[in-house]
């Protein structure tokens, strides 16, 4: 083992850590996009971490169009921001709204137009809008599997395909797509979620490696447990509100710094951040490395957690 790490193993170990330092300072430095003045796009901007958005790209000067259900919601927020626009002594712009609900397929053609509409471009797309779930497979009606599916993974696809080919045309443009850990993992009763969050990663791999060609770059964010409404507007196996803040919720990341992550993925133009503690990292790691003992404490947790009703 001795002349072994003595002979070729030691120098290459070192050279690959070298080179891959180099990298990261590399892009550390890397001039970044410019934010100012740019066309952003966020769904889900009524709350929570596309809020938080909201604010950190309305004070970087991009011109915001903030996407909803709800209009006085929405309206809010774009009160909140041109009230703190007298902070900054940077240009900033009202942001417009479009109200749609991603989980009617026949509306988001129709925002995708009004979206266009706005400032005839978007040079940024922040899907962020989603819901999460809590339930045991056993107990779930499968219109509630379609459901989250529905808004989660088809109403961002539509939007996003929608908006692309104005992109493409152009030759610009930059699709963001906020979402979770549980896109990396799946965690016992989260299936509809788990699995909304593993599709969605796996379409947005696809689209990245397709349109590189037109320099438009795919950014997956995937955040660890934020202190926002998720779990309390989580659905549960039956359909009806979960209603509950969970504690990991609770004591989960303040969605502003999360959103002052996403700022700086898009301006470095990442391709897939994970924004979360060492035990999901590890998490994630272990589900490649070693299935099985993943797929063992899974089963561990599913057990302490909840019993299914028959037991
Ligand atoms: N909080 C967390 O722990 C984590 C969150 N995430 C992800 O972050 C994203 C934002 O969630 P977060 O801010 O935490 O939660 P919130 O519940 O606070 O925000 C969710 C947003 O999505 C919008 N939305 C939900 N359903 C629809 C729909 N059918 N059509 C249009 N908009 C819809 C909501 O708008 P409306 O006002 O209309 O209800 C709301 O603005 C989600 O994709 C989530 O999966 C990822 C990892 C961790
Ligand atoms: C240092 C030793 C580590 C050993 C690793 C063992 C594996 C432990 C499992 C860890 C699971 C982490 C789950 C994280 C889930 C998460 O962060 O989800 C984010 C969300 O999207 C939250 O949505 P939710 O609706 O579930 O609140």
């Amino acid at each position: 083992m001795e002349r072994f790490m003595g002979g070729g193993m030691l120098p290459l170990v070192l050279t690959s850590i070298g080179v891959l330092l180099l990298y990261r300072i590399l892009v550390h430095f890397r001039k970044g996009a410019h934010v100012q003045g740019a066309v952003v796009v966020i769904t889900g901007a009524s709350s929570g971490l596309g809020k938080e958005c909201a604010r950190v790209f309305h004070a970087a000067g991009a011109r915001l169009v903030l996407c909803g259900r709800d209009a006085s919601r929405l309206q809010q927020v774009v009160q909140e921001l041109t009230a703190s626009s007298t902070d900054t002594q940077q240009q900033t712009y009202t942001p417009s709204t479009v109200i749609f609900d991603l989980a009617d397929a026949d509306t988001v053609d129709r925002a995708a137009e009004e979206i266009l509409k706005c400032y005839g471009q978007v040079d940024v797309l922040i899907n962020n809008a989603g819901i999460s779930y809590r339930g045991n497979i056993l107990e779930t009606h499968i219109s509630v599997q379609r459901d989250v599916m529905e808004t989660n993974y088809f109403g961002t696809v539509a939007l996003t395909q929608a908006l692309l080919p104005s992109m493409v045309r152009r030759r610009s443009g930059h699709i963001v797509v906020i979402s979770s850990v549980q896109g990396k993992i799946a965690i016992p009763y989260r299936s509809a979620y788990a699995a909304s969050k593993h599709a969605t990663q796996a379409y947005f791999d696809c689209l990245r490696a397709e349109i590189e060609r037109y320099q438009i770059p795919v950014t997956v964010i995937s955040p660890g447990y934020i202190r926002t409404n998720l779990s309390v507007n989580a659905v549960t196996g039956d359909g009806s509100k979960y209603g509950v803040v969970d504690k990991t919720t609770a004591s989960g990341r303040d969605p502003r710094d999360v959103a002052q992550l996403v700022l700086k993925a898009v301006r470095q133009r990442s391709k897939d951040v994970i924004v979360a503690g060492l035990v999901p990292n590890v998490a994630v790691y272990l589900r490649t490395l070693w299935p099985a003992l993943f797929f063992k404490i899974m089963s561990s947790r599913a057990r302490k957690e909840q019993k299914p009703k028959d037991e």
